[in-house]
């Protein structure tokens, strides 16, 4: 009830934030949502932001919007104005006079722009505030987040924010910076349970104010130790609005800190800072009952891989439009054979349809785009969804499932999976009112007895795995199928929650690759699941309740290799055609399975759902 209240007055707020627009010649940041950064923003626009915030959400979002504009929009801003409102406040002379807390801020915004170019530092970083004609004052008004424009007719210069390390921060916040440019400001806490904080690392709650400012979330985390005034007008904002108040539900953080180097990954940060592109069509209605039950669909799709340089196919030829590939056998080289036995040996092209095609240039974002839109909508919508990546060695299977984090072209199917399965969700939510909770688990096969590994023990336990917890196991359930258990199933909030837990997981696959004998681990398997569970009420009887659990498998198969005749399997390895011939199994519905590597093809069958 009362989050359909805030909802509503959110949705008021939006509507009147839209209507300001334009109108006034002003543009109000109120409740930022995303279509909003997205609305083309003219330089009058820009000439004057009032940026109302009520929650650290909101400022958070703000800081978002300052990083998706960067300098651009810091340079034509004139001054920024926080307002508290409280929760009960329907308009703006209410909420003025039950709360007068309102923040004048003509400080770290420079004034006007100057038309030079944006310095910038040999970090990369591009620094908004140093290339203005702002003089920044010193002592308690620089402090307090006020500024003096610069005298009429005088030359822009640098600006020299004065470096106040923050003194007035709150208790928890703390700030960084590079090149005296605020790159974040975080605030922490810990739970104050009865017995006190067990847990410290799992129930911080982390609020970073600002995230990268450069396109590489690298970047941001090489902070230096100066600051500048934006902080503290920040502190000064949290305390107005009583942010310190906040309270640490269970032991999941509502923001996550990322601290650099934690992980050798950092999609957390790429996909807090540059999310990748929702692909046309995922928001679109749900598709009619039937189909949006996503049950019995395969889709089997190829990638080309762009092998090495220099390296033809001539043998391939690939219609991305039909989605058809047809091969040539080669020719057998001249003289070796008579012409008769040649027009023999060469047998007809071979043609093979498939739901999509993608040529060797193809990017990760169009594989990702092309490829997971409809499994994402089918576990919105209810059913269990996998995908993953079949092939020889080195075809760049893991490169397709996982992808680099330096850039948002270069995310792999996990990391657009989380993105996107959230979007979805949050419009979902907005649409028909359900109400979703997300997990995560992280599982690793590997050896030639198919261990199972729980790869996100260390974030349960604290630290290294625990030999004494109870392993994971698969267990046969006459109803659900294959179901693995004891695995650890970790909220995520947020996508970026999400990505983290990718980021240790990743990093445990990392870890565990030297195994204890100092024997390199090969042909390992990687499971992420991200687990949706909703509920929603019957419009019609307000009594009746819905909902259930569906799953997003995403399998990181290593290469299938053919084990060596008399020699145990390398890894966890089995025949790229013994996991064909499963597949084909399940697909076809077949009674008998023939599985030889029992952990492995069950992880298969996990999805039996979907193949049915
Ligand atoms: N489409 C591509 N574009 C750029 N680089 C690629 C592409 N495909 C593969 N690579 C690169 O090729 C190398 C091998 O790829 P990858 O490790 O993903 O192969 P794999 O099939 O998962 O191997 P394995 O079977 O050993 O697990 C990686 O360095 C990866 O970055």
């Amino acid at each position: 009830m009362w989050t359909r209240i805030l909802e509503r007055r959110q949705r008021r707020a939006r509507v009147r934030s839209r209507s300001r627009f334009g109108e006034k010649g002003q543009c109000a940041v109120l409740f930022m949502s995303e279509r909003l950064e997205t609305t083309p923003w003219t330089e009058s626009d820009l000439s004057r932001v009032d940026v109302h915030c009520t929650s650290s959400t909101q400022i958070l979002r703000f800081c978002h919007l300052y990083n998706v504009w960067g300098p651009g929009l810091m340079q034509k801003m004139t001054s920024i104005r926080t307002s508290s409102r409280g929760d009960g406040c329907n308009s703006e002379s209410e909420v003025d006079s039950k709360r007068s807390a309102r923040l004048q801020l003509r400080a770290a915004i420079p004034s006007r722009a100057t038309g030079m170019p944006a310095a910038s530092h040999p970090s990369g970083l591009t620094t908004p505030w140093s290339h203005t004609g702002l003089h920044q004052p010193s002592g308690p008004a620089a402090r307090a987040g006020s500024c003096r424009l610069p005298p009429e007719g005088s030359a822009p210069g640098s600006v020299r924010l004065p470096t106040v390390g923050c003194p007035e921060d709150p208790p928890g916040w703390t700030c960084e910076t590079c090149n005296s440019h605020l790159v974040a400001f975080r605030k922490q806490e810990h739970c104050r349970t009865e017995e006190g904080c067990r847990d410290r690392s799992g129930c911080r709650i982390h609020e970073t104010l600002f995230g990268s400012m450069s396109p590489s979330p690298r970047a941001i985390l090489q902070a230096s130790s100066a600051s500048t005034a934006a902080p503290s007008f920040f502190s000064r904002a949290a305390q107005k609005l009583n942010l310190s108040s906040k309270r640490c539900h269970g032991m999941v953080p509502t923001q996550l800190h990322v601290e650099f180097p934690a992980f050798a990954t950092n999609f957390c940060a790429i996909l807090r800072d540059f999310p990748p592109p929702t692909p046309p069509g995922l928001l679109r209605a749900a598709p009619k009952a039937k189909e949006s039950q996503g049950i019995g669909k395969v889709k089997v799709m190829l990638r080309i891989s762009p092998g090495e340089p220099g390296e033809t196919s001539a043998f391939l030829k690939a219609d991305t439009g039909k989605a058809q590939v047809i091969l040539h056998e080669p020719e057998p080289p001249n003289g070796l054979l008579s012409a008769a036995a040649r027009r023999l040996a060469i047998s007809a092209p071979k043609m093979f349809a498939f739901d999509a095609v993608f040529c060797r240039d193809a990017t990760q974002a169009e594989v990702c785009a092309g490829s997971i839109g409809d499994v994402v909508q089918a576990v919105v919508n209810g059913a269990d969804g996998c995908v993953f990546c079949f092939g020889h060695a080195k075809l760049g299977k893991s490169y397709t499932m996982i992808g680099h984090d330096d850039s948002m072209q270069s995310l792999g199917v996990m990391p657009c999976a989380i993105a996107w399965l959230f979007r979805l969700i949050d419009e979902r939510r907005e649409r028909t009112g359900a109400r979703f909770s997300v997990r995560v688990s992280a599982v690793e096969l590997w050896g030639g007895d198919e261990n199972l590994e729980d790869l996100l023990a260390s974030v349960v336990t604290g630290g290294p795995h625990d030999s004494k917890a109870p392993g994971i196991y698969l267990q046969e359930d006459p109803i659900f199928g294959t179901q693995l258990q004891n695995q650890s199933e970790l909220r995520a909030p947020t996508p970026e929650i999400a990505a983290h837990y990718l980021d240790v997981a990743l990093a445990s696959r990392q870890e565990n690759r030297l195994s204890e004998k100092g024997e390199e681990r090969r042909g390992t398997h990687m499971l992420f699941t991200l687990y949706v569970y909703q509920y929603r009420m019957d419009k019609a009887s307000k009594a009746n309740m819905s909902g259930g659990r569906s799953r997003l498998h995403l399998i990181d198969l290593s290469s299938c290799e053919r084990p060596q005749p008399g020699k145990a399997p390398a890894g966890s390895a089995l025949s790229l055609a013994s996991l064909g011939n499963v597949i084909l199994a399940l697909v076809n519905g077949a009674k008998h399975i023939p599985y030889r590597y029992p952990s492995l093809d069950s992880l298969t069958s996990l999805t039996k759902g979907q193949f049915q």
